[in-house]
């Protein structure tokens, strides 16, 4: 019988600096309209909404086609989400054109996948060998995940769940297209002179061949029991930065999200309904000088009595993406993105040590 090790889950990145990061300078009016209605839940009605705003995409939907897209409209949203990603690195998007019931389906299976008997879950578990981060991860009570790289690029194993891989990789498709269009509006806002070159380094998103490492993941926090004792400060996902582009993330309405400020203070990102979270990750300040943030975030247990649950879509680049500053600086070395990510993986415990001398200089 092999010893499964567990890894740490705390992500921890270097908190960098934010001196360019200026929230109150945000042009407010996409800011969501937020008098408390019945349908707010009591987090809601207690939590500052208007830090991270709101951006309705509803012109540059995923159903569109990109021709039909009046042009003005597409620059002005461009223009809405640099703004957003170069003070508060965050936005929540509404309108994105994904349908509600394939939402909600996709979180009725990862209920139903964690659910199952432990022995039945450990089935699915990476090992530390494994350089492809998928399967499933058993953090004790603090949270477990299933990661999936659909495509066949590495062995992911499903589970046996009617429609579990069927759902799962049709939904991994239908975030590609909202990344896609994220990414687009990022080139366009920062004025790419080609402004495709940001999708150009994502084709895996689309042919999941031999660079893909854009990874769906389902997580659940459970609810703490009542003889547990919170110590001041716990979190249930430790404070970090995303490693690739962009992530989409998709949360329930418990709450317990929360973002830095440039204050180095930490604030609710409040579930907003109808909304998902757009988070840009550490390969956005490397390829813009900084202009683009990727802000540090963590989940602390606000939630005590009741599970919490996310649908977490981490856009990366391709794995064998050189990534470098576009304007021609050198604000940041030219990376090679597997490398990155293996460091990463390394350094947080995912990957077993041995993987440190997996990928060129
Ligand atoms: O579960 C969440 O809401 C966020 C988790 C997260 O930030 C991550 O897994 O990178
Ligand atoms: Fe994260």
């Amino acid at each position: 019988m092999t010893t499964l090790q567990v890894a740490p889950y705390n992500f921890h990145v270097p908190v960098r600096q934010m001196e360019n990061y200026h929230a109150r300078d945000l042009d407010l009016k996409h800011i969501a309209n937020v008098s408390p209605t019945a349908e707010m839940t009591a987090a809601q009605q207690h939590c500052d909404l208007s830090w991270i705003p709101v951006i309705d995409i509803k012109a540059f939907d995923i159903t569109k086609e990109e021709n039909e897209v009046d042009r003005k409209e597409m620059e002005k949203l461009a223009n809405d989400v640099f703004k957003a990603f170069s003070t508060v690195g965050f936005v929540y998007v509404k309108n994105h054109g994904i349908p509600q019931d394939q939402l909600e389906n996709i979180f009725s299976l990862a209920d139903e996948f964690f659910a199952q008997p432990q022995e039945t879950k450990d089935k699915f578990i990476r090992p530390l060998s494994d350089p492809s981060g998928i399967g499933y991860i058993p953090i004790g009570r603090e949270m477990e995940s299933f990661d999936a790289i659909p495509g066949g690029a590495y062995n992911q194993l499903w589970p046996g769940i009617p429609n579990f891989e069927k759902d799962v990789v049709e939904f991994h498709r239908t975030c590609a297209k909202l990344s896609l269009r994220m990414l687009k509006l990022i080139g366009m806002g920062l004025g790419l002179e080609d402004q495709n070159e940001l999708l150009a380094c994502h084709t895996n998103l689309v042919n999941w061949r031999d660079n893909s490492s854009t990874t769906l993941r389902l997580l659940t926090y459970p609810p703490y029991t009542e003889k547990e004792d919170l110590t001041p400060g716990q979190t249930r996902c430790g404070e970090h930065t995303d490693y690739g582009s962009i992530t989409l993330l998709f949360q329930d309405d418990i709450g317990g999200l929360e973002v830095q400020t440039v204050a180095g203070e930490y604030k609710p990102a409040t579930p907003i309904p109808d909304t998902i979270v757009v988070i840009l990750a550490d390969m956005m300040p490397r390829w813009t000088s900084d202009r683009l943030k990727a802000t540090l975030h963590r989940v602390v247990p606000s939630h005590r009595n009741n599970r919490r649950r996310s649908l977490i879509y981490f856009t990366d680049p391709d794995r064998s993406t050189i990534v470098k500053p576009l304007d021609g600086s050198d604000t940041y070395p030219p990376i090679c993105y597997t490398r990155y990510v293996t460091q990463q993986f390394v350094s947080t415990g995912i990957l077993g040590e041995d993987h440190y001398g997996d990928v060129a200089e």
